[in-house]
């Protein structure tokens, strides 16, 4: 089959968060299977250029239609750790992706209604007719549309669309000139409760529900998830759109890339190890503890690493800071916040903290680091609000680091609690599950985990290498997304 990806991230190169990781270890796992599978990203002037190899010209002065006019842009190719990225560069005054940053513009909507448009006349200019395009989040949302309501009638008539979304929250609420400018237009057409309207703001678009309407097949990236944007509050008021299509939607759980992620072989840790043996864990610990300047004692090391969002359950992550070192435990926490009241409060913080030799606050991205805290830690926090997979209890769980999760979307799917699951035999419990959003329940999870590696070091070993033992690899989403697939190539 042959699939091309049309996304707004590819980790290593361009990565904000789980979305690019998804978009390269899928493409990696379709092409072990014999697939061909292409990845059309934008070209950003911040995205990490050491990462992509023979960089060249792929097609020249392409000419995007853009509000009633024309821009011309570069298509750029290269191989990203093998998967092979065409990159379009638009040139324009708007410097749509030349802003060193991903997101965050007043103007995002636009700039990624432009990449949409563009990826789709690429693909008519160049004569590639994918089985499926596979797009993602609301970035890529107007991507279905546009094939449907023009491109089909230029060849493009069998190309059909599987539609993964990752985060409900960030939907893409767009004016009536996102019409005009993709050549769209006929407002009366779009602006209907049944096609791009947004469900609350009669006056705005909805560019993730465009993309729920007019795709071929809709998933989000775990089972739970899919249940909770359906039927509870976490859709973010899409949940009716996902109602009245049920019949194309599902939730898919996620993989991690076991090339990347993989304390075997990964080559950002400085003692790799398995779960034969352990202890170039414990020399990753110490690695760890040298490198951030903590103090090196019989302590447990808890961590964690994501974005500083609110989805991410804040309070909790800070109260888990502090809980930790009442707990005579030590800190570790990597993430970056685009929100500024987040990012001073949690400066804030670091500056506090500044001197304790048990904790360090580490705000920025870093992903070599993130390799060694994965490593090095021995259990990852992860106290979320919402999370529609969660890819770092996964990531834990293969480097035989214990995941304290709170239970909703994704996290539910993959951890398994250690004292009281119902669903699984003691011997494939995996880590420790909260539910209540309060302290205490975290203090309780936390608590538990704590006492465990404190006072019975073997049963915390064995509940290590229950949780090293999961396949949380691409290997079953792989099976799944391409049964997916194949049952929208032949509707
Ligand atoms: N400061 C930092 N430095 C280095 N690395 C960092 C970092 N902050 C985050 N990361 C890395 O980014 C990834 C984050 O994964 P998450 O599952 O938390 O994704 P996120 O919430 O961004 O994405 C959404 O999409 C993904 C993929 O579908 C879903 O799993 C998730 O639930 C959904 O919210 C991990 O690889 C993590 O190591």
């Amino acid at each position: 089959m042959y699939i091309v990806q049309i996304a707004s991230e590819c980790a290593p190169v361009i990565k904000a968060g789980g979305l690019g990781d998804v978009v390269y270890g899928l493409t990696r796992e379709l092409e072990i299977r014999g697939h061909t599978v292409e990845i059309i990203l934008p070209k950003y002037d911040c995205m990490r250029y050491d990462h992509i190899w023979g960089l060249h010209y792929a097609y020249c002065d392409l000419m995007v239609p853009w509000y009633g006019g024309e821009i011309k842009c570069q298509v750029h190719c290269g191989w990203v750790h093998g998967r092979l990225c065409f990159f379009i560069e638009p040139q324009s005054d708007d410097l749509f992706f030349n802003r060193g940053v991903y997101y965050g513009c007043a103007d995002d909507t636009m700039r990624f209604a432009f990449f949409s448009k563009a990826a789709l006349q690429f693909l008519q200019h160049t004569g590639k007719r994918p089985d499926v395009l596979h797009c993602h989040d609301w970035q890529t949302g107007l991507v279905p549309v546009l094939l449907y309501e023009i491109y089909q009638y230029h060849g493009m008539g069998h190309v059909r669309v599987c539609y993964t979304i990752h985060n409900f929250k960030h939907q893409g609420i767009a004016g009536a000139e996102i019409l005009q400018a993709t050549g769209l237009n006929r407002p009366d057409h779009y602006f209907q409760y049944d096609r791009l309207q947004d469900n609350f703001n009669p006056f705005a678009l909805n560019l993730m529900k465009g993309g729920i309407v007019y795709s071929n097949f809709v998933n989000t990236v775990s089972p739970h998830h899919a249940w909770e944007a359906h039927h509870g509050e976490f859709g973010y008021g899409l949940g009716h759109t996902l109602h009245v299509h049920q019949g194309k939607f599902g939730g898919i759980l996620n993989g991690i890339d076991y090339d990347v992620w993989n304390p075997e072989i990964d080559r950002y840790i400085p003692h790799p190890y398995t779960s034969d043996d352990l202890t170039g864990k414990a020399k990753n610990k110490k690695a760890l503890r040298d490198r951030l300047l903590l103090r090196d004692e019989d302590k447990p090391l808890i961590a964690y690493v994501g974005r500083l969002d609110q989805q991410k359950g804040m309070h909790l992550v800070h109260h888990a800071i502090y809980y930790s070192l009442y707990r005579n435990a030590q800190f570790v926490l990597l993430g970056s916040a685009t929100e500024p009241g987040i990012n001073n409060w949690f400066w804030h913080e670091k500056n506090f903290l500044n001197n304790n030799p048990d904790v360090h606050l580490e705000l920025g991205f870093n992903e070599e680091l993130s390799h060694l805290i994965y490593a090095g830690a021995d259990m990852i926090v992860v106290p979320s609000n919402f999370e529609p997979c969660g890819l770092t209890q996964m990531i834990g769980l293969k480097y035989g680091t214990v995941p304290i999760v709170r239970g909703v979307g994704g996290l539910i799917n993959t951890v398994f609690d250690r004292d009281y699951d119902m669903t699984h035999p003691s011997e494939e419990r995996n880590g420790y599950v909260f539910y209540q959003t309060d302290n205490q329940a975290l203090e309780s999870a936390m608590d538990r985990a704590i006492g465990l590696w404190s006072y019975y070091p073997e049963e915390f070993e064995k509940l290590v290498l229950q949780g090293m033992s999961y396949d949380y690899s691409w290997n079953h989403p792989g099976t799944d997304y391409l049964a997916v697939y194949e049952h929208i190539r032949h509707k």
